[in-house]
């Protein structure tokens, strides 16, 4: 007889877990950049910067090249913001084998969710946009829980599991800020090697690290089972 899946839930980060966004961020932050004479910032490079939701991107993109003042970032952020709105989900491919793992998970009766440090309502828009977002029990955004209480504060893990029903639940994230909400919450956490990682995966400290997502649900089940 086969154990039953060991997750009632599983949550997922967005950029750079579920989603290929970069070239779309870097097209809107290199917009916003370009609008003051900024010099752009390749699509590799952008990546490092994605993880604590556009204004921190922002911030980070304008350090590269000089000052990065409050006055300057009020102003270049509803200029990034229109601009990824406007092109949102035309060219951000789910990361191999994502669909057929959450297609599994379904079939297992298993919740999904997303947490991401976005604006919930780009988070709801892009995944719409791409046909994904009626997977999703819930959609948490950066800015759903308030002001400072995104990941990786516990909060919106914690969300997740309440808007799901209750029950087991485990997250898959890209970086450090998911591994931190994930233990400060008290779930497993799962790392994936092929997001926008700042540094290894295996050195995120996460409780399992895949490098494609068939092998997720392997994984869960020894985190499962070793629990
Ligand atoms: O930095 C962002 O905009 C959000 O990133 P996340 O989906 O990886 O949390
Ligand atoms: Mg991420």
């Amino acid at each position: 007889m086969t154990r039953p899946f060991p997750f009632d839930i599983v949550g997922f980060d967005l950029d750079g877990t579920l989603l290929d966004t970069s070239i779309e961020l870097a097209a809107s932050l290199n917009h916003a950049l370009g609008s003051i004479g900024r010099p752009p910032i390749a699509t590799d490079g952008v990546k490092a910067l994605v993880g604590m939701g556009t204004r921190h991107m922002l911030t980070l993109g304008l350090q590269q090249s000089g000052e990065a003042e409050g006055e300057t970032i009020r102003a270049l952020h509803p200029v990034l913001i229109d601009h990824y709105r406007a092109n949102l989900g035309s060219n951000c491919p789910p990361f191999p084998g994502l669909v057929d793992a959450i297609d599994q998970l379904q079939a297992m009766d298993v919740k999904l969710a997303v947490v991401t440090n976005k604006f919930e309502s780009l988070a709801v828009q892009l995944l719409g946009n791409v046909g994904l977002a009626e997977r999703f029990v819930t959609i948490i955004g950066g800015d759903t829980m308030g002001k400072g209480n995104g990941k990786p504060k516990p909060d919106p893990i914690h969300e997740m599991i309440a808007r799901c029903g209750g029950g087991r639940a485990a997250y898959v994230g890209d970086s450090i800020h998911d591994v931190h909400a994930s233990r400060a919450a008290g779930i497993p956490s799962v790392a994936v090697a092929f997001g926008f990682l700042s540094q290894p995966a295996e050195e995120l400290g996460a409780d399992a690290v895949i490098n494609h997502y068939d092998e997720l649900i392997e994984n869960l089940e020894l985190l499962g089972a070793i629990r």
